[in-house]
C-alpha cells in the first residue's frame, strides 16, 4: 500500500492506495467522527461493492442510499434522494458520509456532505480510474444544470480517500479509457516525465496490469495533491485541470449528459485546446500528432462531435457560461508546450472560432 497526502494544514487527508483495500477497516475508521454512516453509491456498484463496504464500517450505525447510475442523474432532484434519507434516519451533525462510486457519486456525495445541517464529513471511496486519480482527491463538489457542468456545487474537502484498484477488475473497457483522458491531462498540464512514461506504459494501463496501473493512479494522485495544496480553491494554478473542459464541458451539456463520457470530451476538448495551441504557434504539428496519437491509442475520441450534432453556435453559448469566464471572456487552458500549460483569455477571438470550425471530423 502507497499513503500521499494532500497537505491543507488541519484539512490535510491520506490518499491510500493498493490492492484489497476494501476488506481493510483499520484504514477507514479512524477517519469516522461520529456514531452515524451513510454510504451513498448507485445501482451499479452497490451489488459490487456494497456489502464489502458495509464490512468496513462494522460497528458504527451504518445505512445506505442507492442511487440511479448516470451523469443524467447528477443533479438537484437526485441529490435530494440522499438529504431524505439523512432526515428519515435522523443523521445528525456528527454524521459522516462515505461516497462508493465513480465521480458522479463522489460529487453528489461531497456536496451533500457541504450541505447537510452546513458541512458533515465525508470519505471518499472511489471506484472508476477517473474517480481514483481525480475527482475523489481535491473537494470539487456538486451537480450539474441542464446548460451547464457542476454549476452548483461547493469547496468541500474529504476526511480521507481510500482507493482500492481492485475495483478496477469491473470497470468496463469504455470507462478505463474515460478515465485515461484525466491521467493523460497531467502529463500535458505539468509533468513531461510523466507523459513519456504513458507513451511506453499506455498498453499495459489498458491490459490493467496491476503494477502499471498503480504507478499511474499514484503519480496522477501526487500531481493533484501537490497542485491542490498550493491553490486550493482555484485562485490560478489549480485551473490547469481544467485542460480540454471548457470545450468537453460544452459536449457533455451539448450532446445531453451521459452520451459523451466526461474523460471522453476532456480527451477532444483537449484536442481541440492543442489544436488552438498550435494556431498560436506554441506546438507544432510534430507535438499535436504525438499528443493525438496518445489518446487514440488509449481509444479516446480525438475529434469532437460534427457540426450536425453541435455547430459553432451552439458550442460558443455554452463555453460562454464556463465558470472560468471573466468579463464575458472565455478563458483557456492552452499548451506552451508538452507538460507545461497556462490559462489566457487573452487570444484572437478568430482562433477559437477557427479551431472550432476547423478541428471537426
Ligand atoms: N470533483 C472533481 O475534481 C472531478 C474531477 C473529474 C471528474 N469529475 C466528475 O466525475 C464524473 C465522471 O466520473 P466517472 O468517470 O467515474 O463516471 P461515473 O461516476 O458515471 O462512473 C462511470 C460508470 O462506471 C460505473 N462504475 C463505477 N465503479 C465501477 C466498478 N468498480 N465496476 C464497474 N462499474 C463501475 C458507474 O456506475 C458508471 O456507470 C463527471 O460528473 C465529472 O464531472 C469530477
Ligand atoms: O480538480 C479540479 O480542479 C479539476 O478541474 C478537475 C477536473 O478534472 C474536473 O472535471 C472538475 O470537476 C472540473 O471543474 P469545473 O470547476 O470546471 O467544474
Ligand atoms: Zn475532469
Amino acid at each position: 500500500m502507497k499513503t500521499l497526502h494532500v497537505e491543507l494544514g488541519d484539512r490535510s487527508y491520506p490518499i491510500f492506495i493498493g490492492q484489497g483495500l476494501l476488506s481493510r477497516p483499520e484504514l477507514l475508521k479512524p477517519y469516522v467522527k461520529g456514531r452515524q454512516v451513510l454510504i451513498v453509491t448507485n445501482t451499479t456498484v452497490a451489488p459490487l461493492y456494497l456489502q464489502q463496504c458495509e464490512a468496513a464500517f462494522a460497528g458504527f450505525d451504518v445505512h445506505s442510499v442507492i442511487l440511479p447510475d448516470g451523469e443524467q442523474y447528477k443533479n438537484l432532484d437526485t441529490l435530494n434522494l440522499v438529504f431524505d434519507e439523512l432526515i428519515d434516519q435522523k443523521f445528525d451533525r456528527g454524521c459522516t458520509l462515505v461516497a462508493l462510486g465513480g465521480g458522479v457519486i463522489g460529487d453528489m456525495t461531497g456536496f451533500a456532505a457541504a450541505a447537510f445541517q452546513r458541512g458533515v464529513n465525508f470519505i471518499q471511496v472511489p471506484t472508476t480510474l477517473l474517480a481514483q486519480v481525480d475527482s475523489s482527491v481535491g473537494g470539487k463538489t456538486g451537480v450539474n444544470h441542464p446548460r451547464g457542468k457542476n454549476m452548483i456545487g461547493a469547496f468541500h474537502q474529504p476526511q480521507c480517500v481510500l482507493i482500492d484498484t481492485d475495483t478496477l477488475n469491473t470497470l468496463e473497457d469504455r470507462e478505463l479509457s474515460a478515465g485515461l483522458a484525466e491521467v493523460i491531462k497531467y502529463g500535458l498540464i505539468v509533468d513531461l516525465p510523466f507523459f513519456e512514461w504513458l507513451e511506453e506504459h499506455i498498453e499495459g494501463l489498458l491490459q490493467r496490469d496491476p503494477q502499471v496501473l498503480s504507478e499511474a493512479i499514484e503519480r496522477s494522485c501526487q500531481n493533484k495533491a501537490d497542485i491542490v495544496a498550493k491553490d486550493e480553491k482555484e485562485a490560478g494554478l489549480r485551473a490547469l485541470f481544467n485542460l480540454g473542459h471548457t470545450f468537453g464541458h460544452a459536449i457533455e451539456a451539448g450532446m445531453g449528459y451521459g452520451n459523451w463520457l466526461h474523460g471522453e470530451g476532456v480527451s477532444a476538448g483537449s484536442m481541440q485546446a492543442v489544436y488552438m495551441s498550435k494556431l498560436l504557434g506554441n506546438l507544432s504539428e510534430e507535438d499535436q500528432q504525438r499528443i493525438a496519437a496518445l489518446f487514440e491509442r488509449a481509444k479516446l475520441p480525438v475529434l469532437p462531435p460534427s457540426v450536425e450534432e453541435m455547430d459553432n453556435d451552439k458550442y460558443l453559448d455554452l463555453m460562454a457560461g464556463d465558470k472560468k469566464v471573466q468579463a464575458g471572456k472565455i478563458r483557456l487552458v492552452l499548451l506552451k508546450t508538452i507538460g507545461e500549460a497556462y490559462v489566457t483569455g487573452d487570444y484572437p477571438r478568430e482562433l477559437l472560432e477557427r479551431t472550432l470550425t476547423e478541428w471537426r471530423p
